[in-house]
């Protein structure tokens, strides 16, 4: 889903953010619609946090209007019992055990949940007598996600969801996500996993002090950056039809903005010539060389 609902879950216009003389988020304007998965990424202090704390009602912004749900997020009983939030460090009582805990932030939310349910969706049953004390890293991680998605909110915000999970603890976590859209819940993320937002977002705010880089779907975002093909030539090969550059490694790098155009063309031509193409290697652009494009425009 790309386009934003008529009535959008998160609707920010002209917010900034402003600590003392420092202009933390400038005139940032951006709506997300109801289902929709956007992923908030950006440089280290680009203003993610302070956007996000704004969102969730947790900080005032210095001007400009934020809407959740069409109401004035610190309107908490608007707002809290529609929303789950997914924090980078939880405020978990180390003494409570693993269901006690569930149960306490769950009630807290105003929804209805079974913690045996979330128990189970996160891998936690067998730990649900555990005290949280007790628990791993990537095992709070998991408790965190079971209590912000406690009763299916409407709106979930996940904050670095993965840091300090294993491979198959993601795959877990995604799969839950999956489940949670299919109910029709709206998903903010952040990551410095861009992967991850490259895979599943249906759009990307990308920021960079203070402002947008660039925002709209990975393809929107991907798009002006050329991709890349690689290959080696025997020396008796025949010139290429491609101008590529030699690396150091004495492979051809070759630029493109037409992968699949340049690739007939490459394989037509070594066809032709019986010519070997070797490590040949085609990589469509990667939200991280957008990434590196912040550096050098
Ligand atoms: N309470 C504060 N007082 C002064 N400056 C602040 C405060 N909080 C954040 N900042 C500054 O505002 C800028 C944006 O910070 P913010 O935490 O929103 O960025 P971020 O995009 O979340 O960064 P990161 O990816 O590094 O976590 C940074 O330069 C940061 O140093």
């Amino acid at each position: 889903m790309t386009s934003t609902a008529a009535t959008p879950v998160i609707d920010v216009e002209g917010l900034n953010v402003r600590y003392g003389d420092f202009h933390a988020v400038r005139d940032l304007s951006f709506q997300v619609g109801r289902g929709e998965f956007y992923a908030l990424l950006g440089t280290n202090g680009a203003g993610k946090t302070s956007t996000l704390e704004t969102i969730e009602g947790h900080r005032a912004a210095t001007s400009g209007t934020v809407r959740v749900f069409g109401h004035d997020p610190r309107d908490r009983r608007a707002v809290r019992p529609r929303t789950g939030i997914m924090l980078q460090e939880s405020g978990f009582s180390p003494d409570l055990t693993v269901r006690e805990s569930v149960r306490l932030i769950g009630s807290l939310s105003g929804r209805t949940d079974r913690a045996e349910r979330l128990l189970d969706v996160v891998g936690l049953t067998k730990k649900a007598g555990t005290r949280v004390s007790q628990l791993s890293g990537g095992e709070k991680r998991r408790l965190d996600f079971a209590t912000a998605v406690y009763g299916t909110p409407e709106l979930v915000f996940l904050d670095e969801p993965t840091t300090g999970l294993d491979i198959q603890s993601r795959d877990d976590l995604w799969d839950a996500v999956d489940r949670l859209r299919e109910d029709g819940s709206t998903i903010i993320l952040t990551t410095h996993y861009l992967e991850e937002a490259q895979q599943r977002a249906d759009r990307i705010g990308l920021m960079h002090r203070g402002v947008f880089h660039r925002e709209g779907t990975v393809s929107e975002l991907t798009r002006t950056l050329p991709a890349t093909v690689r290959f080696t030539l025997a020396a008796s090969a025949p010139e290429p039809p491609l101008p590529g550059v030699p690396q150091g490694d004495g492979s051809l790098l070759v630029e493109t903005t037409s992968l699949q155009k340049d690739l007939h063309v490459l394989l037509d031509w070594a066809r032709e010539h019986a010519v070997e193409l070797g490590d040949l290697q085609a990589g469509p652009t990667r939200l991280d060389d957008v990434f590196r494009s912040i550096g050098t425009e």
